[in-house]
Parts: C-alpha cells; sequence; structure tokens
C-alpha cells in the first residue's frame, strides 16, 4: 500500500482545516478508530483468545449476546469516555442510556453504536462491522433523561462503520460525502483507499432474506417476483441477489458496487416495527448511503427523518442505488 495515502489523522485534520469540523470531533473518531482496530483484532483472533460463543447474557432485544458483543462494547465505552465532550452513549448491546457527563452542555455530543454487527457470522467466520452515529446536542437537557437522546436521524453530524473481513475498513461522513480507510498491517494506521465512495443510480443487485418471503406484504413479494422473473419478467433484465447476515457487509458492498439492501417490516417483526434498530443501524446507514448518492427509507419516508419514540426502536429498512429504491415505494403505492 503506497505510503503516500493519507491516514485517518491526516484526513480528519483536512477536513477541521477546510470544512470546518470540530478539533473534538477529530480526536473522539479518531478514538473510535482505535477502538475498531482493538475489536478487529479480537474478532482475528477469536478461536484462539476463548472469544467465540455466547455470553450468558441477553440484551433488551431479546437477543443472546456473544462474548465478543461485550468485548466491543466496552471498547467503544472504554475509547468514547475519552472525549470531555461525549454526554451520553446508547448501545445495542445495553439497556439504558450511558450518561458520562452530571451537566450535558449544548455542544456535547451523544453517541449511538451496534458495537459488533451480524454477529451470528462470528461463530462461522463471516464478515461483521461495529456502526456508529454522532449528534451534537443543540438545546440544554438533563443528564438521565432518556428522552432527550431520542434524536432525529437527520441530525447527525457524523456516521460510520468498520467492516472486519478480508481486510479491516473504515467508513465515514462527516457530511462532506463518504471516504473509506483500510487498516495496515504493521503499522496500525487507516489509509484513504476509498475516497469519495459513490453509489451508482441503478442496479441489478438485491440483498434480502428470502426465507421470510412468506411474511412479506404483498407489494414486497410484488417487487421480488418481479427481479427474480429476469429478462422476460416485467423488470426486463436479470437481477443477481446476496445476503450476508451483515447489515455492514451487505451495505458495504453497495458503496462499493451499488445495490439495494431490504430488511422490511413484516408479519413476523411487524409488532416490534422491524428487525433492525433505527438510533445505530439505521439511521447511521442512512445518512452514508445518502452522503454516497443513494437513498435510504422505511419503504416510503427517509429513515432519517423518522421522529424516535425509543432508543432501541426498530425500522423497516429500503437503502442503496436511487432508482431501486424510489421504484419500491411505486410498488408499495400501487400493490
Ligand atoms: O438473521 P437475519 O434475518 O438474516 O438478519 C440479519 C440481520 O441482522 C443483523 O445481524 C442484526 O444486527 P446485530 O448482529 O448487530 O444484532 C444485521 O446485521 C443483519 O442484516
Ligand atoms: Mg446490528
Ligand atoms: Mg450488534
Amino acid at each position: 500500500m503506497p505510503e503516500h495515502q493519507m491516514t485517518f489523522r491526516q484526513f480528519l485534520l483536512n477536513d477541521y482545516r477546510h470544512k470546518g469540523i470540530e478539533k473534538d470531533l477529530v480526536f473522539l473518531l479518531e478514538d473510535i478508530a482505535t477502538a475498531c482496530r482493538i475489536i478487529s483484532n479480537h474478532v482475528r483472533s477469536g478461536a484462539f483468545s476463548n472469544n467465540l460463543g455466547a455470553a450468558k447474557s441477553t440484551n433488551i432485544q431479546g437477543e443472546t449476546q456473544k462474548q465478543l458483543d461485550l468485548i466491543a462494547n466496552d471498547e467503544f465505552v472504554r475509547h468514547c469516555s475519552n472525549c470531555s465532550r461525549v454526554a451520553a452513549l446508547v448501545s445495542e448491546e445495553v439497556d439504558e442510556v450511558y450518561w458520562l457527563k452530571d451537566d450535558p452542555k449544548p455542544g456535547d455530543y451523544l453517541v449511538y453504536f451496534d458495537p459488533l454487527d451480524g454477529s451470528s457470522n462470528l461463530d462461522v467466520n463471516l464478515s461483521v462491522g461495529s456502526i456508529f452515529s454522532i449528534v451534537q446536542i443543540k438545546t440544554e437537557i438533563e443528564a438521565g433523561d432518556a428522552d432527550a437522546v431520542l434524536r432525529r436521524g437527520m441530525e447527525q453530524i457524523c456516521a460510520g462503520y468498520a467492516i472486519y473481513g478480508p481486510s479491516t475498513a473504515l467508513i465515514v461522513t462527516t457530511g462532506n460525502g463518504v471516504n473509506g480507510f483500510t487498516h495496515q498491517q504493521g503499522t496500525g494506521e487507516f489509509r484513504l483507499t476509498f475516497p469519495d465512495m459513490t453509489i451508482p443510480e441503478t442496479t441489478s443487485e438485491f440483498a434480502i432474506n428470502a426465507s421470510r418471503y412468506r411474511l412479506w406484504d404483498d407489494s414486497m413479494r410484488k417487487y421480488f417476483d418481479d427481479c427474480i422473473a429476469g429478462e422476460a419478467g416485467p423488470r426486463g433484465r436479470n437481477f443477481n441477489m446476496r445476503w450476508t447476515a451483515s447489515m455492514v457487509a451487505d451495505v458495504h458492498r453497495i458503496l462499493t458496487r451499488g445495490g439495494l439492501f431490504l430488511y422490511p417490516a413484516d408479519k413476523g417483526n411487524r409488532s416490534e416495527g422491524g428487525k433492525l434498530r433505527l438510533m445505530y443501524e439505521a439511521n447511521p446507514m442512512a445518512f452514508i448511503v445518502e452522503q454516497a448518492g443513494g437513498a435510504a427509507t422505511d419503504g416510503r419516508d427517509r429513515i432519517v427523518e423518522a421522529t424516535p419514540t425509543s432508543h432501541h426502536q426498530r425500522i423497516s429498512v429500503v437503502l442503496g442505488s436511487i432508482e431501486e429504491v424510489k421504484l419500491l415505494a411505486d410498488y408499495h403505492a400501487k400493490h
């Protein structure tokens, strides 16, 4: 990897000088990068360090937690706590909001994160990731007031994910487009390898857990049927399907070559609002996808416009190449 490829720190300092991001955000993002580097090592040495397998606890979602879910959660808490302007943390793996400051101030940060995404892939050595989102407090809030962290996605000032796949990469937006950095073995640096990532407007590839077909709405089934009908069907072209069971891995593929990712609310999960969580999965991915020229909706409306009612709430997710997201909304409207 050419040494001239900018490091994450150099890139952020450039954003600080020329795009007005705050110096404390630069430091916080560096701390998050450190947490992801450490989590990457834990994931890669899973089998040797006995980190694989389930922990003896469940989270508020009722999911049995993996040991690495907890280890990753602790790394995020430890590194985000370094920043004196982080007022509170919201984690998939912890029921309550973590208040780090007794007197949060306007200008302080709220950090939302899914410490380990795609946990079901851990024991089978497939790609997993971490997702994070940062919001800046604008008004006076009370420490301990859980409603104070219920911010809409459009208030995010930064979002990103790390993917722990064949290589480890960190993809970030601070509202100035999307850039990707690959972890360089040896130096431990994240170096700019995917500048200005952009999602193609059209695609012939989608990702959905098709085993839930029987549970989908008619419009969702119609969309799926028309795609897999291929050239002879109403879409007039063949479609390819992928499903990695890790939102991070599916979204990273879409940022790299286009596509559509879907996890619709269905008869099996509608009572909970869907499968994926708004604050630390859907919102950060929606911000990243929109910044890369794609679209992200709940099937109809922009995810970042959703008004949250709880910090672990779930939402229907449709994101990726803009033409396909629009078309799916038409299917919903028509069928
Ligand atoms: O098990 P399914 O239905 O394929 O769902 C997979 C989806 O669930 C998730 O694993 C949920 O995330 P967590 O692993 O963080 O709980 C997503 O990453 C993925 O898109
Ligand atoms: Mg997740
Ligand atoms: Mg998770």
